[in-house]
């Protein structure tokens, strides 16, 4: 058998002995059986890099980790050279037409929507006197810690400095770590933009009937001008983009935008972009979208608030749904 040649996949990543542990995920050996009565350990060894799936407490499924014919080429990503999208007041954005390269772009997309567990969260908001119930019009999944906190080698969170096991009331949620597939991406996306990020929000638009409002990702937990990269893949759907409101006496010279974003593409908002413009995936009919788009964004929480609250709307306490290869559709997802 001829030696694989040596891809920028080896070159980042680490030996098999110490990929065992990355990331304070606990990763195991799948499709491994030892037989009984016969000591075949050196028959199990397997190349790690094909053998292991991602596993967590918090997971109600493994994750298998990324095919090798997907990783040797994503490492080839970003697949263009991002363009600056600066020309209006405020907006700060890079664009990658596309990040992620052609020869891969359905793959990636088929694996994370069948491989990942969704949720529909439902919550309430208070509207002067009124309760309102809100159903999120789409599905979501998160992955993360805050900087206060990592993921030890037992998947257990210990406190960043100090390495001891968090309070137990450090956190309402419970935090899940990156699976190998999202985490193999962020890494990507730290090396090409020079940012840091310790979360992966996903959202899986199922239809055109799928969308999120006009809102801005400005939360405190995020520190002042955050870098958020956001992925698309499958379906091409339409990304608005509009100044917030300006005072009365300063009226706004801005344009409202419409970036098409199709499938591999990357878009990095940073600077002032999340305080001062609003973006929006709009409600569709027709076109692509019933095809389905998955929406990877990469941010880099600050605070223990930003973990729960990331947490209580992208997880939250409802049913987990699962990928229907036969009905293609979400379907909920029920243990044994
Ligand atoms: O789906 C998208 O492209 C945008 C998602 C988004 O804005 C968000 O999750 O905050
Ligand atoms: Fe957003």
């Amino acid at each position: 058998m001829s030696k694989r040649p040596r891809t920028l996949d080896s070159f980042f990543s680490p030996p098999p002995s110490k990929r065992l542990r990355d990331a304070g995920i606990q990763t195991q050996q799948s499709h491994v059986t030892p037989r009984e009565g016969n000591d075949d350990r050196l028959d199990n060894i397997q190349d790690p890099s094909s053998a292991q799936e991602s596993v967590h407490a918090t997971y109600p499924f493994a994750v298998p980790r990324l095919p090798p014919d997907i990783t040797e080429v994503l490492n080839f990503a970003p697949a263009t050279e991002g363009r600056n999208v600066d020309d209006q007041p405020d907006l700060d954005l890079v664009y990658y037409q596309p990040y992620v390269p052609k020869e891969i772009q359905h793959d990636l997309f088929e694996f994370l929507r069948r491989e990942l567990f969704f949720y529909r969260v439902k919550y309430t908001i208070k509207r002067g006197p009124t309760e309102m119930q809100i159903n999120t019009p789409r599905f979501t999944t998160v992955f993360g810690l805050d900087v206060t906190s990592r993921f030890d080698i037992d998947g257990s969170v210990v406190d960043a400095t100090s390495g001891k096991p968090v309070a137990r009331d450090a956190y309402k949620c419970k935090p899940r770590p990156m699976p190998q597939c999202l985490d193999m991406l962020r890494t990507l996306t730290e090396n090409a933009t020079g940012c840091l990020f310790n979360f992966a929000l996903v959202n899986y638009y199922a239809s055109g009937d799928d969308s999120i409002s006009y809102h801005s990702d400005d939360e405190k937990f995020l520190g002042v001008e955050p870098a958020i990269a956001s992925f698309t893949l499958g379906a091409k759907r339409d990304f608005l983009m509009k100044h917030k409101p300006t005072p009365v006496g300063h009226p706004s010279e801005t344009k409202p935008m419409k970036i098409p974003l199709a499938s591999g593409d990357m878009i990095l908002m940073k600077g002032l972009t999340q305080s001062k413009w609003l973006h929006s995936i709009p409600k569709r009919k027709g076109g692509e979208a019933d095809k389905g788009r998955i929406n990877i964004t990469f941010r880099r929480a600050m605070v223990r608030g930003g973990t729960d609250n990331y947490y209580r709307y992208n997880v939250g306490d409802g049913e987990v749904y699962k990928w229907d290869g036969t009905r293609r559709e979400m379907g909920r997802w029920q243990k044994g």
